[in-house]
Parts: structure tokens; sequence; C-alpha cells
């Protein structure tokens, strides 16, 4: 388990983490999300002891990971900032992890089946491809069979097989206890690998809720409805929790109520539907909806040939 409790990081008078709370469970995938430059890789660090905290605390496992005598059994990472020695082949290198952090050789054979890299262990990594570098780097977090495994973005540059690979991997991991974490950019490929979704942005917490809840209340949309007979529907379909708007005579925007639900009263009251549509917000609008205040670069529109005329 990772917890963080009012954990803040400021360099100069900017503040990168800001007062964040959450926690990463055992048997769960946790995606870490936030735009570019939300603090996403700044947070993952101060839980590794990598950048110390201005203020707040941040627990692996129910310690500071700096408190830990066997820190690799209890949290395994894949931070963005790797560094391999290029000459070295795939086993040489996690081989010399293993070797310095006292784990035992058939665990590097073990992990290199795991990340499927039996063909190439031998191969330098300086050659590798981008996705058998990532492999590598997840292979290594794995290397001390951690309790938590805590990844950076670990589908970048991956190809579909890679990804699918990924997603499988980190669901077994889960499914097998132990608490995972990663951090993207991407709303709706984590939507597909995590559970639990910590979603931050200019260092904040902007929510900490399950993929299943904020994927319902991001296909809130309403339901548009087109008939002939709209105006008696609309009263047909009135109701303390109900908001019907209409863009035009014969068709209505209905909140509150499902397309099933509308079906069966229109069916019960003989009323022929040409239409009958669930407005879905797509998870990338509504996570960018979410972020749009704490996007850290925003592409301004480009100044019309008035406002250019008038400056
Ligand atoms: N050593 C540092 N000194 C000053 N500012 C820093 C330092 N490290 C990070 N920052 C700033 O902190 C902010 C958060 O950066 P961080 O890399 O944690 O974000 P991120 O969410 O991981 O972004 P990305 O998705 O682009 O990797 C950025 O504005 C960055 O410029």
């Amino acid at each position: 388990m990772i917890e963080t409790r009012e954990l803040t990081k400021r360099y100069g008078d900017k503040t990168v983490v800001d007062h964040l709370s959450f926690t990463v469970k055992p048997g769960e995938v946790t995606g870490f999300l936030g735009p570019n430059g939300a603090g996403k890789s700044t947070t993952m660090r101060m839980i590794v002891g990598l950048d110390a905290p201005t203020g707040g605390s941040v627990t692996v496992n129910g310690r500071a990971y700096a408190g830990h005598t066997a820190p690799l059994r209890e949290i395994g990472t894949l931070l963005e900032a790797r560094s391999v020695h290029p000459g070295r082949s795939a086993a040489g290198h996690l081989m010399a992890l293993a070797y310095t952090h006292g784990i035992p050789r058939r665990r590097v054979d073990e992990v290199i089946e795991l990340a499927g890299l039996t063909s190439v262990a031998g191969k330098r990594v300086g050659a590798f491809s981008l996705g058998m570098g990532q492999r590598l780097g997840i292979a290594a977090a794995l290397l001390g069979d951690p309790a938590i495994v805590m990844l950076d973005e670990p589908v970048n540059g991956l190809d579909p097989e890679g990804v699918l690979w990924v997603r499988n991997l980190l669901r077994q991991l889960a499914d097998e206890g132990r608490a995972v974490m990663l951090s993207s950019h991407l709303m709706s490929e984590t939507a597909l690998i995590a559970d639990h979704l910590v979603i931050i942005g200019r260092g904040r917490l902007l929510a900490d809720t399950t993929v299943d809840d904020f994927t319902r209340e991001a296909g809130g949309g309403g339901v548009r409805v087109a008939a002939a007979e709209a105006v008696r529907l609309r009263s047909l379909l009135a109701g303390p929790d109900v908001t019907i708007s209409s863009s035009s005579a014969e068709e209505l925007l209905v909140n509150g109520r499902t397309a099933r639900e509308i079906g069966a009263i229109a069916a019960r009251h003989q009323v022929a539907l040409d239409e009958l549509t669930p407005q879905t917000v797509s998870l990338e609008e509504a996570f960018m909806r979410l972020t749009r205040d704490a996007v850290e670069y925003q592409s301004a529109p480009s100044p019309s040939t008035a406002e250019r005329k008038a400056a």
C-alpha cells in the first residue's frame, strides 16, 4: 500500500505537488492521471525517496521508503529516466541489479521469461527497441517480487501487442494481491487497465474515484429523443428529477431518464419515436473537461486580423 498525506513539493515559489492525499491499495490497479506537468513524476519520485517533500508525508507499506531494509522487495518501479548501461546485455543488467540487492539468480530467469525477453536476454541493451526497453524496465521492477509495482507511463511507445501485454500483466499482478500504480496522460487507455483513478492537475487532487463511477458520470449527457408528438411526450416524461430541453419542435434532450425508460413510456402511450439516442461523452472528453483549467501549456487561438490591427 502507498499512502500520501498532504504531500507537497515546491520548487522556488512554484508548487508542483500541492497537499496531495491518496491511497494505492493492494489487489487494485490505480491509474494516476494528469496532463503534462501535473506533477505525476514528481509525486512518484517522492514515493521512492528520489525527491524530498517540502511538506506532508508518504509511506510505502507503512514506512518511509528509506526506512525499509530491502526496498526492492516492497516496491518495484519503472520511472521515466532509466539508466541502463547500453553495452550490457539484458540478463547482465538484471543480474547486476539482483546481485546488489541480494536477490537470487533464479529470479532473474523468472522475470526474463515473464517479460517475454528470453530470446533477447543476451543482446546488448543499446540495440533494444523502445518496446524491448520497456519490457526490460518492467522486468527490473518485478525483480524483488514486490508487493507494490509503480510504473511511470508503462505503455509509452509500445505497439498494440506490447500494450496488451502490459495490460494483462498488470491485471495479473493486481489479482495476485499486489498494489499496482501506473501513471498516464491517456484516460481511455488507463480506463481499460485500472480499477481506481487518482486524477491530478497542477499538483492538486481533482478526482479520486473508480473507473466505473467515472465512466458512468461521463455518460451522463442525457438522451436525445425525436418524435412528431414531442410536446405530448414531454409532459409524459416529466418527473421530479427530470429536466427536458428542446432545440426544435420535434426534438427533446432528456436528463434524468434512461433511453430504456423513455422507450417504455413512449410505447405505453403509443407515441412513435423517430430517434432515441443516449448522448455519451467520451472518457477522453470527460478527462479534458476535468483537467481543462489545470493544463500547463494551453494552445491559444491565434489573434484575428481585427485584433492584430487593433494592437
Ligand atoms: N527539478 C525541478 N526544478 C524545477 N521545476 C521542476 C523540477 N522537476 C519538475 N519541475 C516542474 O514540476 C512540474 C511537474 O512536473 P512533473 O514531471 O512531475 O509532471 P508530470 O505530471 O510527470 O508531467 P509529464 O506527463 O509531462 O511527465 C512541471 O511544471 C515541471 O516543470
